[in-house]
């Protein structure tokens, strides 16, 4: 692929992508609905309000100006999912390759966010770069591995190649439900497993809600057609792992928070940056209600976002009938 590459999203994860994206020399176009931020990483190389302490490449720069980035050759979407729809309908159609990298199912239709990336661009070939890829170790150079899923074998292998690098290494696949579902449920089970550090709960507690998680995820996963392989691999286990374990999580220090006894309200207010599984749990309920999936942990979050409290959500968890594991 050769060409400009744009990076839709200035947030900590868009310009960590726009860092890859720029290691193989592609001009990088990021682009901010800011203004103030367009200015500032232009002018100091660096995004000092969600990616600190990381001096950009040369190759990147920020711009306000969607339909510059949309003349790129692919387009990297990495918004915060529930905005993800506002923006792709501002964003000029070319059929330019588009590569969701957000995390999240929207709210009110249940969608995923490439079959929202579909909707809105039906021409574009949609893609799913997902995994186990916290932003700031990645914009440092740290050794990574993604999911790059696609149904579209020629535009997948070109993106590929572009964004590859000795520290960044894509893994291919076609199975772009599998890659999504993973990255949107592990939020949530995330919160979970902050909520069991947060409230001292100890260490087989939060192994349990590893692996009754991942339980959770497959079944949700399969009846929505992924595949279990995509599913046990980096955009399923190995982010839920990350992200499960330390509080470098956005996810896992919002349930610590909670566990510990602040209200969910008040910690969401005080964030700037997103929580993506807050957004995600209550939309990911009531599609698994749709769907007959039994989602326990999912259902104990959604309570302790609304402000339930602690010891009677993990009460509640426990005292549920005995069953068979699988
Ligand atoms: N930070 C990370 O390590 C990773 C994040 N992700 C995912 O990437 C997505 C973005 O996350 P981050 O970049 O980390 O978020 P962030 O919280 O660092 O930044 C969010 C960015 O989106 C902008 N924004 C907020 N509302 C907006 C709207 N309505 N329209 C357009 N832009 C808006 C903010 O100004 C900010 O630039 C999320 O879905 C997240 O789950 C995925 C992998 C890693
Ligand atoms: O998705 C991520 C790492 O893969 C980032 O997780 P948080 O959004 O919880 O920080």
């Amino acid at each position: 692929m050769s060409g400009a590459i744009g990076v839709i999203g200035a947030g900590a994860w868009g310009t960590a992508l726009a860092q890859v994206a720029a290691t193989n020399g592609h001009e990088v176009r990021l682009w901010a609905r800011d203004a103030a931020l367009v200015a500032a990483i232009n002018a100091t190389h660096e995004n000092a309000a969600y990616l600190p302490g990381v001096p950009l490449s040369p190759h990147i720069r920020a711009t306000g100006d969607l339909a510059w980035v949309a003349e790129a050759a692919a387009n990297l979407i990495v918004t915060p999912a529930q905005a993800m729809r506002a923006v792709l309908a501002l964003l000029p159609a070319n059929g330019q390759p588009l590569v969701v990298c957000s995390k999240g199912i929207e709210a009110g239709t249940h969608l995923l966010m490439s079959e929202v990336a579909h909707d809105q661009h039906p021409l574009s070939p949609v893609m799913v770069l997902s995994g186990p890829t916290f932003a700031h170790e990645v914009a440092r150079g740290l050794p990574t591995a993604v999911t790059l899923a696609g149904a579209d074998d020629v535009a997948r292998a070109a993106l590929a190649l572009a964004i590859a690098a000795p520290h960044f290494r894509p893994y291919a696949s076609s199975d772009v439900i599998g890659a999504e579902i993973g990255g949107a449920v592990k939020n949530v089970l995330a919160i979970a497993c902050g909520v069991v550090d947060g409230a001292g709960l100890g260490q087989n507690a939060r192994a349990a809600l590893i692996a009754r998680g991942f339980a959770e995820m497959t079944r949700f996963g399969l009846a929505k057609g992924a595949r279990a392989e995509t599913l046990a691999g980096m955009s399923g286990l190995g982010d839920l792992v990350l992200t499960c374990s330390s509080t470098a999580s956005r996810n896992f220090s919002l349930g610590v928070g909670i566990g510990r006894g602040e209200a969910a309200a008040d910690l969401l207010a005080n964030r700037r940056t997103v929580a993506e599984g807050a957004f995600t749990a209550p939309v990911l309920l009531e599609a698994a209600q749709a769907a007959g999936v039994e989602m326990p942990i999912t259902a104990a979050v959604c309570r302790l976002l609304d402000g339930g409290d602690v010891r009677a959500v993990v009460g509640d968890l426990l005292a549920r009938p005995l069953k068979d594991e699988v």
